[in-house]
């Protein structure tokens, strides 16, 4: 990891596009990309996986100090992959059973604070773009750009709808508004590291706006933002 190699975060609702927005920037700049996300849906499954409670705080956070998981970026020739304990879970970790999980394991300060340096080793040279919840208020707090993403609970819930059933899963629209809206209430309620924008993160509603409209904005404000502060 490098103290000195810039950051720019991204956080967010589910859905808001912070991962869409966060790899087309990644790929722009030529930055690596942390979606820790993945990091809370890999350990949720590995709970299931070993029958771990998901509600047992000690049990959890043993499994996220020992998670056995490798992230693979893109390349010009492969898709990332997720492996957890040998097994490909690229896939398996987008259900709706691993967000829900994901969202109550994600509650436990000792399970955060077990998974912050695991997140931190990502920061390296060039630069990262790092998508979340709390990635410029916790993970990066001095990062020199941060971006907030939102967009109504239905846009949200409608996006998602349409990405999970290109993927191939069966889902409903209603099940999964309600699902948002839950995880939304949790993410912003719990004790630690709740979902609020950093005070200086600059905030943008996606409701209504393309994806190269919100990536034009934000690719503005981190010129504008790097060049300021001399990256
Ligand atoms: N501005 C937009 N307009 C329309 N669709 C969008 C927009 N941004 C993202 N999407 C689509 O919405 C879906 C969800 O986007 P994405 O995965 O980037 O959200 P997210 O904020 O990272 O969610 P999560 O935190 O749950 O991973 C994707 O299929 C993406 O293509
Ligand atoms: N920095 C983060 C990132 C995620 N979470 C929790 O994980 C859930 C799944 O995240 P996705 O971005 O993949 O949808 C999310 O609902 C959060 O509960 C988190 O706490 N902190």
């Amino acid at each position: 990891m490098s103290d000195r190699a810039p950051v720019v975060t991204i956080d967010g609702p589910s859905g808001a596009g912070k991962g869409t927005i966060s790899q087309l920037l990644a790929s722009h700049l030529g930055w690596k990309f942390l979606d820790s996300g993945a990091i809370y849906r890999v350990l949720a499954l590995a709970a299931l996986h070993h029958n771990v409670e998901l509600d047992n705080e000690e049990a959890i956070t043993l499994l996220a100090s020992h998670l056995d998981v490798q992230f693979f970026a893109a390349s010009e020739t492969e898709s990332s992959k997720i492996i957890l304990e040998g097994e490909d879970v690229t896939h398996s970790i987008r259900s709706q059973e691993c967000s829900d999980a994901a969202s109550r394991v994600a509650v436990f300060p000792r399970v955060r604070e077990a998974l912050l340096r695991r997140q931190r080793a990502f920061r390296v040279e060039p630069g990262l773009i790092a998508d979340g919840r709390d990635m410029g208020t916790i993970v990066f707090p001095t990062a020199p750009a941060k971006l907030f993403l939102t967009a109504s609970a239905e846009e949200r819930a409608q996006r998602r709808y349409n990405q999970l059933r290109d993927k191939g899963f069966d889902v409903n629209i209603d099940t999964l508004l309600s699902e948002i809206k839950d995880r939304d209430f949790r993410d912003m309620n719990r004790a630690v590291a709740p979902l609020v924008p950093a005070e200086d993160a600059f905030l943008i509603d996606t409701t209504g706006l393309a994806i190269e409209d919100v990536f034009a904005q934000a690719l503005k404000y981190i010129e504008e933002k790097l060049s300021a502060t001399g990256v």
